[in-house]
C-alpha cells in the first residue's frame, strides 16, 4: 500500500488542516477587491534541465536570483521560480489534482515558486506556512498545443525514474492560458512530505493540448532502467482534500 491513502502513516501531517488539492466550488469562492492581479516575470528565466522523479516530470530553473518571480495576488513578497511539473491520469476524464464543481481536467500544471525574501534555501522555505507559492494551470484536451511540443518532444530522454537531461532557453510563458484569472487559497505540497506551505494560485482557463500530447506523458516510467517491472507513469495525482473551514478566494 503505496497510494495517497497510505501516505498517513509516514506523514501524519496528510490529515492536517490545510491539505491540498481540493475541490474548488466557484460560487462559494468570495471575490476580494483587494486581491489584485498576478505578475509574472519570467522574461530572464533559465531552464536548466528536465528530469523524472520517480513521480513526475520535471523542469527545473536557475533560482540564484530574481531572474523569474511571481508577484502580486495574495504574495506578500515575490517568489522564485525553482521547476513545474505535471500530473495527469490514464484517460482524459481525470488527472488534474485540483477540481472545480467535483470536475476534473485532464492534467495539471504546477510551476513551484520560493519566498527567496524571507528564506535562504528552498528547503528551508518548503517547511513555512508562506515559504511557497504555486501556479497551477489546468490542461484540457481539444487541439495540439503549439509549445507544449518541446516539453513532450523531449520526455523519450527521460522514460525511466532518475533519468535528468539537459534542458535550456524554455520559458513556461508560452503555457500560460490567456486570462490570469484565480481561485487563491492556503494549502500544502501534494506528494509527500505534504508540508504545510504552499499559498495555491488555480488559474481559473485551462490551456488545451492534444490526446497525442498528453499521451506521450504516459509513456514515461515510475520505474527505473535497472527494475524489471515497467510500470507506466499515470493516475500520479492526489485525489481533492477536506477543506476544513478554509476560504477559497477569487480574484476579480
Ligand atoms: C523539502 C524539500 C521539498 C519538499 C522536496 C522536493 C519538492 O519540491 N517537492 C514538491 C514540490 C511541489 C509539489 S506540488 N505537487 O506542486 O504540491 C509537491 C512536492
Ligand atoms: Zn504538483
Amino acid at each position: 500500500l503505496t497510494g495517497p491513502s497510505a501516505w498517513h502513516n509516514k506523514y501524519p501531517v496528510a490529515h492536517g488542516s490545510r491539505q491540498s488539492p481540493i475541490d474548488i466550488v466557484p460560487h462559494q469562492a468570495s471575490r476580494d477587491p483587494n486581491l489584485s492581479q498576478i505578475v509574472l516575470n519570467y522574461d530572464r528565466c533559465t531552464s536548466i534541465n528536465i528530469s523524472n522523479n520517480g513521480h513526475s516530470v520535471v523542469v527545473e530553473f536557475d533560482d540564484t536570483d530574481d531572474r523569474s518571480v511571481i508577484q502580486g495576488g495574495p504574495l506578500d513578497n515575490p517568489y522564485r521560480l525553482k521547476q513545474f511539473h505535471f500530473h495527469w491520469g490514464e484517460k482524459g476524464c481525470e488527472g488534474s489534482e485540483h477540481t472545480v464543481s467535483g470536475n476534473s481536467y485532464a492534467s495539471e500544471l504546477h510551476l513551484v515558486h520560493w519566498n527567496a525574501v524571507k528564506y535562504k534555501t528552498f528547503d528551508e522555505a518548503a517547511t513555512a506556512p508562506d515559504g511557497l507559492a504555486v501556479l497551477g494551470i489546468f490542461l484540457d484536451t481539444g487541439d495540439d498545443h503549439r509549445w507544449l511540443h518541446t516539453i513532450t518532444d523531449a520526455l523519450y530522454m527521460v522514460k525511466f525514474k532518475g533519468s535528468i537531461t539537459d534542458f535550456k532557453d524554455f520559458n513556461p510563458k508560452c503555457l500560460l492560458p490567456s486570462s490570469l484569472h484565480y481561485w487563491t487559497y492556503l494549502g500544502s505540497l501534494t506528494t509527500p512530505p505534504l508540508h504545510e506551505s504552499v499559498i495555491w494560485i488555480v488559474l481559473k482557463d485551462p490551456i488545451t493540448v492534444s490526446e497525442k500530447q498528453l499521451g506521450k506523458f504516459r509513456m514515461l516510467l515510475f520505474t527505473g532502467e535497472e527494475e524489471d517491472q515497467r510500470l507506466r507513469m499515470e493516475n500520479n495525482f492526489r485525489p481533492p482534500q477536506p477543506l476544513k473551514g478554509r476560504k477559497v478566494r477569487s480574484s476579480n
